[in-house]
């Protein structure tokens, strides 16, 4: 270098790095040029560095940038620590993605819809005072402007910003930030902010800095909704040298890290849990599935049944998969839980550990996941095929936020909703059953709210509900266990065969009903039935109080499942039945099969 601080060529020579190609493709060329702290005032040689692709100026006394002008193919540009008071003071380079102007002499920003490409500019420690030109910069996701005069956040509408650092200027108040959907890191330290007002709805939030602001508020007035937020801090205030009574920040902090804990909507963990099973699944090599048949527009029969833990759908699905085998296959999910006594692995589970869980995550295989009780459970997509395979419907029982998963999916399951209506003789079973702690049985207990919520707030969301019938499951895990079918599991599989066909619903309702259930239950289904709105607790007397079905209704209940079908059904059973012919390919039959299903379930 000159002694007057001109960059000379053998300097360049000395800093040239990267070699590579050119953009057009045609030469190789050195792409990057790193010059850092020689004093530099003069670099007009860098005219003839047309190839150049990435620039580093740092810590010189530059005053002119024009040269830049000249390198077409720039994609990142360091001037930090120099003496620059023009902003962008050259012909902009159509690929310019990343700048840094920080520590230069820069009052005004100017329009830069010439550099649609820019993805980062930090513009900390110069003098501006207002924040301008971004608007057509459609890319820009990290923008700083730490420590210059700036006092209003504006001009930043609908920008991509995923991080923005407004640290140490002459903000008052946050505003115009609810259209940066993407932002994610937010940095207002040193300010002289005095309300928390205006961080609502920015959902992806997670790292906000409010150090050494004037914040007062101590009352949960401005409610802060950080989702997905794995490392969100909020430092406290430690300078407090305002005249002012100002309360310390870590009122803020205790706020926010309250709201961190605070369930987001069971829709937003859904949508989170599909997209990253859609995504791992997205990276594997792509098939067609078995559960695609019989054509891409008919939906893959499933039946899901849902509830509090213990409310008997476990039981339900496995009963209904053995005693309607031609219909339905359980669809055993994943868990990270041990076993319990007497439970094997691939029939109720299959049992494995959290890091084969997370591998079966990585890999793609989930349908759905979820996290209960401190273990994780989730629908392979291999249970759900291994069932399509048979030509079978896959049953399969999940807690609530399965649901609302599965309910992004393709997939178009009918639920059943299995809910206790006796809270007392429900808690009676968790303790039968020996395997909860009070803890455990408190959670259990307080879902049923939720369930019953769901219910109420989003009618239609369960195609049907069944009242837990406390009485009834325990006398049948009795008599199920000696492999004998009761006249009440009979019915109830009749029950939920024709429960799948809204249809047939009202018809045997009374009768399963009544059979099944104490009168109270039963009148509270019936209601439910129409209403599709759960009764309440209050409403639901004591089961002392109620009387028992009768025999007469009982026998009604064990004819066969086609006297319940009208002669539609029964015509287009036939017509299907005539069709399956032994010249019939499997995959032929299996669609008819199919077929058949779907007018059960109501879909044709
Ligand atoms: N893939 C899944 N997604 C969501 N919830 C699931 C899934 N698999 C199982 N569950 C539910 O998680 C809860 C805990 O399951 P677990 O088998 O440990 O409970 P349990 O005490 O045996 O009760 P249950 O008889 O209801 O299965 C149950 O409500 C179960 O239905």
């Amino acid at each position: 270098m000159k002694n007057d601080g001109e960059l000379t060529e053998d300097d360049v020579f000395d800093c040239l790095s990267i070699l590579g190609q050119s953009a057009s493709g045609l030469q190789h060329t050195y792409l990057c040029l790193s010059v850092p702290g020689r004093d530099l005032k003069n670099v007009s040689i860098l005219c003839n560095y047309i190839y150049l692709q990435k620039l580093e100026l740092p810590y010189n006394k530059i005053k002119d940038l024009s040269c830049v002008s000249h390198m077409p193919h720039l994609i990142i540009l360091d001037a930090s620590h120099n003496q620059l008071t023009d902003f962008f003071g050259f012909q902009p380079p159509k690929n310019l993605k990343e700048v840094n102007f920080s520590h230069n002499q820069m009052s005004v920003m100017n329009d830069l819809s010439a550099y649609s490409s820019l993805t980062k500019l930090i513009l900390d420690y110069n003098s501006f005072s207002a924040i301008r030109g971004l608007e057509k910069c459609k890319r820009l996701s990290h923008l700083s402007l730490a420590h210059n005069n700036i006092s209003r956040i504006r001009g930043l509408d609908h920008l991509p910003l995923r991080k923005l650092c407004l640290r140490g200027n002459l903000i008052q108040k946050i505003e115009n930030l609810q259209t940066l959907r993407n932002l994610q890191v937010l940095d207002l330290s040193c300010n002289q902010i005095q309300s928390l007002s205006g961080l609502q709805n920015l959902h992806l939030l997670g790292n906000i800095n409010l150090e050494s602001n004037l914040v007062k508020e101590r009352s949960n007035s401005c409610h802060i909704t950080v989702y997905y937020a794995n490392d969100s801090k909020v430092i406290p205030q430690s300078i407090t040298h305002q005249k002012e009574p100002i309360y310390p920040i870590p009122v803020f902090h205790f706020q926010v890290s309250a709201v961190n804990k605070y369930d987001p909507p069971l829709e937003v963990i859904a949508a989170r849990d599909h997209m990253t099973h859609l995504v791992y699944q997205l990276m594997q090599p792509q098939v067609i599935f078995d559960s695609t048949l019989p054509s891409l527009d008919a939906p893959y029969p499933m039946l899901v049944l849902t509830g509090p833990q213990a409310c008997g759908k476990r039981e339900l699905a496995h009963k209904l998969c053995q005693e309607f085998s031609d219909y339905f296959a359980y669809g055993a999910c994943h868990t990270t839980r041990g076993p319990y006594y007497g439970e094997e692995d691939g029939s109720d589970y299959h049992f494995v550990t959290e890091e084969e869980f997370q591998n079966m995550i990585q890999m793609g295989q989930f349908v759905q996941t979820m996290q209960y009780g401190g273990h994780w459970y989730g629908l392979s997509r291999e249970a759900i095929e291994g069932v399509a395979r048979e030509g079978l419907a896959c049953c399969v029982h999940m807690e609530l936020e399965g649901v609302y998963s599965l309910k992004n999916s393709y997939f178009e399951p009918r639920y059943v909703l299995l809910i206790p209506t006796v809270v007392d003789n429900y808690v009676c079973f968790l303790k039968a059953r020996g395997f909860y702690s009070s803890a455990q049985m408190e959670t259990a207990v307080s879902r049923i709210d939720l369930y019953s919520k769901t219910n109420r707030e989003l009618p239609g969301f369960f195609d049907n509900i069944i009242p837990f019938f406390t009485k009834m499951l325990l006398a049948k895990q009795h008599t199920w266990t000696k492999g004998h079918k009761t006249p009440n599991l009979i019915s109830w599989g009749l029950y939920m065969k024709s429960v799948l066909s809204a249809r047939y619903f009202d018809r045997i309702i009374k009768n399963i009903v009544v059979n099944s259930c104490t009168q109270c239950e039963a009148m509270a289904f019936h209601g439910c039935s129409h209403s599709r709105h759960l009764f309440t607790m209050a409403e639901c007397p004591n089961d002392n109080s109620v009387v028992d079905a009768t025999g007469e209704l009982l026998a009604a209940n064990t004819t066969e499942a086609t006297d319940l079908m009208d002669s539609y059904s029964r015509n287009y059973q036939n017509k299907i039945q005539a069709q399956m012919t032994p010249q019939q390919t499997p995959a032929v039959s299996q669609s008819y099969r199919f077929c058949y299903f779907y007018t059960l379930i109501g879909l044709i």
